[in-house]
């Protein structure tokens, strides 16, 4: 499996606004990318808080990528993984609906009735017990035969990602636009590390648009 987190941030490192209203970052040239990325993966992951804050569809936008996708014997879209430790991902979320498959990774506490109802739209993959366990969610979602993995964000998945040694590489576009505001999401929110800062190597900049695309790999 191959872990790719790409995601914006404003010049001052932010994700979003301190509302947690979707704002487009990236232009156009970026946006582009960002889908060619989506059409070469085989799943797009985001937390369950960026569902609840976007309802994001997670689809290719390009025909010409999905044509790509077909002739290359693959579906026309990756599939979509939330993960949501207590199911909290709403029935009519854009992520479950017909486009493409959707997983949903959730925990042992999520309720029942909610499981049940998120299995008519999604695949359930249940791992950990309070909180997704995301070495087991993932290695779950590798035996389904997603290899290529695109995360999209938010903070909160990140900072996990790499908490558990699970990114692979990351591309920060660096966009324009200063947001600020000491709670808006950030890269990698969650706990933050004190200690053994995860370390990365810097393996590209190159201008995007009005922006900055870094791209680093794990070491
Ligand atoms: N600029 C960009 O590229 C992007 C911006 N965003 C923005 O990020 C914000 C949402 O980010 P966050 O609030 O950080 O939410 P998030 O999308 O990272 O989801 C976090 C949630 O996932 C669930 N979760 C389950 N197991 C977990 C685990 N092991 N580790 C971490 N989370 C786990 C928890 O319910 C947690 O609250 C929104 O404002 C959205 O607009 C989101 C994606 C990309
Ligand atoms: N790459 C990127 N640049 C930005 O400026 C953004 N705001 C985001 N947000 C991500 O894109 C998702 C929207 O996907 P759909 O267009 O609905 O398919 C959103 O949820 C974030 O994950 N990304």
């Amino acid at each position: 499996m191959h872990v790719v987190v790409n995601a914006a941030t404003s010049a001052d490192g932010k994700l979003s606004t301190r509302r947690r209203e979707q704002i487009a970052i990236s232009g156009d040239e970026d946006f582009e990318r960002v889908d060619r990325l989506r059409a070469d993966s085989d799943a797009v992951v985001v937390g369950v808080g960026t569902v609840l804050a976007d309802d994001p569809h997670l689809t290719v936008k390009d025909d010409s990528l999905c044509d790509q996708r077909r002739e290359r014997g693959e579906p026309e879209h990756p599939a979509r993984v939330v993960v949501d430790s207590k199911a909290r991902t709403p029935s009519d979320a854009a992520v479950l609906d017909d486009a493409a498959a959707s997983y949903v990774c959730v925990s042992e506490v999520a309720p029942v009735d909610r499981r049940m109802d998120l299995s008519d739209h999604a695949r359930l993959v249940t791992a950990g017990d309070d909180r997704v366990d995301l070495l087991r969610a993932f290695a779950a979602l590798e035996s389904s035969g997603l290899e290529r993995i695109m995360v999209e964000g938010g903070g909160e998945l990140i900072f996990s990602l790499f908490e558990v040694g699970l990114v692979d590489e990351l591309r920060v576009f660096v966009g324009p636009t200063v947001i600020g505001g000491r709670d808006a999401p950030t890269l990698a929110d969650g706990e933050g590390f004190v200690e053994e800062f995860p370390t990365l190597s810097l393996e590209t900049i190159r201008r995007v648009g009005d922006g900055a695309l870094l791209t680093w790999t794990a070491g």
